[in-house]
């Protein structure tokens, strides 16, 4: 029997006690991984275990699967309303909102995040995820299609069956809620692997599933390690589906994979190096903020960081001057203290690769402007970083860091910036800052980026698709478009009468 993690919180921001589940989440009950090992939990704001987690093997994703096979072949699949599943969706929602303030606290004690940035946006995206998807759940619905006045032709939306979902740390909660959302409001029945850095708010969320009353085997969640656990959920023949976010090299093995074994379904979201492009007409104050958004938000930790900063050669140095001046204003500290904007980066192993970049980015020759330095003794925390005096050519401005490290460079006029912009191998993101329209927009359309901003960065709502261009990923997240991911088109022809 798995123990249960009690944490009593004593915090400026947040007093309670929260209990999660330590379990694996198999067929609605928490249960022991089959060969009993854990896997560390640790606090990334002291480098200290605070619990451990049943580790789930290939045998348990083996369990896990026929739980979810039988719950599609029986209550859920076909079997369940669409009105069945958008109340059942509601109500996990609803119960999320009760526990809003523990979603949070987990959050940043087990991913670093501030609780004040969870309470603003991780919690209530995740929340409003649901519920977009619960309004979906009956409306899912095929086409009729003229032929001949002898045929009738229809399409169903059905749903896909048991499929595996792979997640990261950088948003625990809004991952779980991006993938089981539209997965469960279309009738699949799902596997999830949280990241091994941060699994609490899933186990949370597992205690929430039992409680909203769905039945047991829809959700199942699985606790491990990728090169194990996620391995057996891309390699296993009866999951007809994959969707995974995480890194590029991760996502290519995990084609690889599916291609090698069932051939399923995979959709992606992968890294970036989201170019953010001020022209000299941007509203300055408005630049500043939202570049800053764009790079600092989450710690730098997001797919879609605006990591490469392009300023026009007419606002360069007030742009600097001013943003330099507001990234200084920016407290990093423990992340249950309301004056946080930053807390720790996720874990040792994220720091440390982000310090390598730091270190490569000084040793190619460029300038760091400000940063560039850990903050304090115990745990992981590290200024927010900006690099000056960049070639096109160095690590730094061609490979995803995930860290507070931005760099800003110098451009001269539109037609090159396009370039310089798209010169990446990723296409995740873009953000585009003047008061022209037409020179917003028309930018806007030469960026290879599934999502441009334009005069904002950085921001995700439940009702927009998010996804990549060329190396960023295959498919779309949210909106109506993530419904796509989970269904499959099934063409039914029927006979009125053709002369034979
Ligand atoms: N697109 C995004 O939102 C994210 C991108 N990243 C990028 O990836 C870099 C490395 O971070 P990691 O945590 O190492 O990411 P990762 O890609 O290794 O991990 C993401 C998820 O994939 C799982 N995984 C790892 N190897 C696997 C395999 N062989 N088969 C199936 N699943 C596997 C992990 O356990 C985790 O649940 C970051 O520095 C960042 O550049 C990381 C997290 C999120
Ligand atoms: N992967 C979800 C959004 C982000 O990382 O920015």
């Amino acid at each position: 029997m798995p123990a249960t993690f009690v944490h009593k919180f004593d915090t400026a921001v947040f007093k309670g006690e929260v209990s999660v589940p330590t379990g694996l989440f198999i067929n609605g009950k928490f249960v022991d991984g089959i060969k009993k090992t854990t896997l560390d939990v640790v606090n990334p704001s002291t480098g200290k275990v605070v619990t451990k987690i049943s580790e789930g093997t290939k045998d348990d994703v083996d369990l896990a699967v026929k739980a979810a096979q039988k719950a599609f072949d029986t209550v859920w699949g076909l079997h369940a309303t669409g009105v069945q599943r958008s109340r059942l969706l509601n109500k996990l929602a609803d119960l999320m909102e009760q526990h809003a303030e523990e979603y949070a606290a987990l959050e940043a004690l087990d991913n670093g995040k501030t609780f004040g940035w969870a309470m603003k946006a991780d919690v209530p995206n995740s929340i409003g995820c649901l519920r977009y998807y619960a309004g979906w759940a009956d409306k899912i619905q095929g086409n009729t299609i003229e032929t001949s006045e002898a045929k009738l032709t229809y399409t169903r939306h059905e749903p896909i069956g048991v499929v595996g979902q792979i997640i990261p740390w950088n948003f625990p909660l809004m991952m779980v809620a991006w993938k089981i959302g539209p997965a469960l409001a279309t009738g699949n029945t799902i596997i999830l692997k949280p990241s091994e850095f941060t699994p609490l708010t899933a186990l949370f969320t597992a205690k929430l599933i039992n409680e909203a009353g769905f039945p047991p085997g829809v959700v199942n969640i699985v606790n491990g390690l990728g090169s194990t656990v996620g391995q057996a959920i891309t390699e296993h023949m009866d999951i007809d589906k994959v969707a995974f976010t995480g890194s590029t090299l991760v996502g290519r093995k995990i084609m690889e994979t599916a291609a090698k074994t069932n051939l399923k379904n995979v959709t992606l979201e992968l890294g970036g190096k989201s170019p953010t492009i001020i022209f000299d007409d941007a509203d300055m104050k408005r630049a500043v903020h939202w570049a800053a958004h764009g790079i600092y938000f989450n710690h730098g930790q997001c797919c879609c960081a605006g990591s490469r900063i392009f300023v026009h050669a007419k606002i360069y140095d007030e742009f600097l001057a001013k943003f330099t001046e507001y990234s200084k204003s920016l407290k990093v500290g423990d992340p249950f203290e309301a004056e946080s904007y930053q807390g720790p980066m996720v874990s040792e192993v994220q720091f440390n690769r982000i310090m390598s970049y730091i270190k490569s980015g000084k040793e190619e020759g460029a300038t760091v402007h400000f940063g560039g330095e850990r903050v304090g003794s115990e745990g992981y925390f590290l200024q927010p970083t900006i690099f000056t005096d960049t070639k096109p050519d160095m690590r730094i401005v061609r490979e995803e860091i995930f860290g507070p490290v931005g760099v800003i460079i110098k451009f001269n006029d539109d037609d090159d910036i396009v370039r310089l912009a798209n010169d990446s191998v990723y296409g995740l993101a873009a953000a585009v800052f003047s008061q022209d329209i037409d020179r917003a927009l028309t930018t806007a359309h030469k960026m290879k980026a599934g999502t441009v901003w334009v005069n904002v960065a950085n921001t995700l709502y439940a009702q927009t698709p998010f996804g990549g261009y060329k190396q960023s990923g295959i498919g779309r997240e949210l909106g109506e478009y993530a419904l796509a991911n989970y269904t499959s088109v099934k063409a039914i022809q029927v006979n009125l009468g053709i002369p034979i």
